[in-house]
């Protein structure tokens, strides 16, 4: 047996490394799916709720990664007033003369030190690297400046330098101290009747992830039948909903929610189609309208309680996209779709028995869901939606019939949209407002009626509002 010889093991003496120039740092990709998301947010009004889950899953960010950028991206978007306050009281410069995109990056950072555990060495130099990546080196040096600045206090100390003295301006302090503008704050406590714990629990809420409410589709699936099979709980209030638990999965992939035995919808919500359906009436009951139906969460669970009693509902919907998803979630159900204006249907006045106007509104009853609106919505957004408000209660009004009932119902506590335009259309119709407590039965704290003001802090709801009218 011959051997071979060996190779010497090493040939060459080990060549020397050549200093080489410094690498760029490796991004972070929790930080920065979060940043592109808060520069869509900020560029162009994207939601970021819809831009984070497509990017995460563009760039297959998964696991803790995943969580993290979705906490960093909604927490920063919800808390941005407060950011702003800080930042502005740690730069040698007003807000307005920072770059846009050096703004997103600051509020980024600033989030992880006061919201969350993230070391703070982590906290500056991960988001210092992102200014660098993206305005350059000597922007980079003043957001490691502003940041180590932020950093030297907490939350607590930072609200307790900025806000108003809390027994002075109650509205005031609570906005600065959970971050909601002003007029949000003054709109829930005017809803509230309260600038205290009340109100401070409500604007809290807004910080919480909400629950997500299936709702059984009557005639094809029991709450319990749902519930058993998502593993869910029957909800407290609705006899439809379901309310999952948190780690439950996306409801999407569930088998009743895709054979379309089940889909999600708030729970206050369900309530608020329910509540239509519940006075008796004299006389028939067969022909229901939802007036502003789309995407036709409502007018499914309308459709399918007025096909148990051989009824059915007219839905009407503006825009046609909205439409189509409303003949698409109602499908199989005696639900016809209408692409028009409700305040000009062309229907045959007092022609309907029941009516839902689920007007347009400013949404402020679900903050919770959409990150950033809090710090989109406008104060003169409200003049305009409540003239529409108005004026589709009153179309709906000309087309009940006399002893029908119309649901007014909005996802606001903000009394302008609320009492403001039931108080002004039922001035000028001949409507009797009831007492819509007693349909919303075994739902506690509703207050003094006759309407019914839902909240997330009392409920778990989105902050439905309902007053129920009979001509
Ligand atoms: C609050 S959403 C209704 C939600 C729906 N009821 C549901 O449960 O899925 C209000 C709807 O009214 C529509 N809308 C806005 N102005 C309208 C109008 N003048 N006539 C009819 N629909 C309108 C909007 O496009 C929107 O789809």
């Amino acid at each position: 047996m011959t051997h071979r010889p060996s190779r010497p093991r090493q040939a060459h003496p080990p060549r020397r490394r050549e200093p080489s120039a410094p690498r760029p740092p490796a991004e972070d990709p929790a930080r920065r799916a979060a940043l592109d998301t808060l520069r869509a947010v900020s560029d162009r009004d994207a939601y970021a709720n819809l831009v984070l889950p497509g990017m995460l899953r563009e760039r297959r960010i998964v696991g803790r990664d995943a969580a993290l950028a979705t906490e960093l991206t909604y927490g920063t978007c919800r808390a941005q007033g407060l950011l702003d306050q800080v930042i502005a009281a740690c730069s040698d410069r007003p807000l307005s003369q920072i770059d846009k995109a050096l703004l997103d990056v600051l509020r980024l950072g600033a989030y992880q030190l006061l919201r969350t555990r993230i070391p703070p060495h982590a906290a500056v130099s991960s988001t210092v690297d992102l200014a660098r990546a993206d305005v350059g080196s000597r922007l980079a040096g003043f957001a490691n400046a502003v940041l180590r600045k932020v950093g030297e206090l907490t939350e607590d100390e930072w609200v307790a330098k900025l806000a108003p003295n809390r027994d002075e301006d109650p509205i005031g302090y609570l906005a600065t101290a959970t971050a909601h503008p002003r007029w949000i704050a003054r709109a829930f406590a005017d809803s509230l009747g309260d600038k205290g714990s009340k109100l401070q629990a409500a604007l809290e809420a807004d910080d919480e992830r909400p629950a997500v409410h299936l709702v059984a589709r009557p005639g094809d699936i029991t709450a319990e039948e749902l519930a058993a099979i998502t593993g869910g709980d029957v909800a407290p209030y609705s006899p439809y909903g379901v309310r999952l638990d948190a780690g439950a999965g996306d409801p999407a992939h569930m088998d009743p929610v895709r054979e379309r035995f089940a889909a999600v919808q708030d729970e206050g919500s369900q309530l608020c189609a329910v509540a239509l359906t519940r006075p008796v009436l004299t006389g028939t009951d067969e022909k229901w309208l939802d007036l502003c139906a789309g995407p036709g969460g409502k007018a499914t669970l309308l459709g399918a309680l007025a096909g148990l009693q051989g009824g059915s509902v007219d839905a009407v919907e503006k825009a046609p996209h909205r439409a189509r998803l409303i003949e698409q979630a109602t499908e199989g159900l005696p639900v016809y779709v209408h692409v028009t204006d409700g305040r000009e249907t062309g229907f045959e006045p007092e022609s309907f028995d029941r009516i839902l106007v689920d007007a347009p509104c400013t949404g402020l009853g679900a903050l919770r869901r959409r990150p950033e609106a809090r710090w989109r919505r406008q104060p003169s957004d409200v003049g305009d939606l409540t003239k529409l408000q108005r004026e589709l209660l009153t179309a709906a009004l000309d087309l009940a019939r006399p002893g029908g009932v119309v649901a007014y119902v909005v996802c606001s506590p903000h009394l302008s949209e609320t009492i403001g335009v039931v108080g002004d259309v039922i001035r000028r119709a001949k409507v009797e407002q009831i007492d819509a407590r007693e349909f919303f039965p075994g739902v506690p704290d509703l207050g003094p009626g006759p309407d019914v003001q839902l909240w997330p802090h009392l409920h778990g709801t989105d902050a439905m509002y309902c007053a129920l009218l009979r001509k």
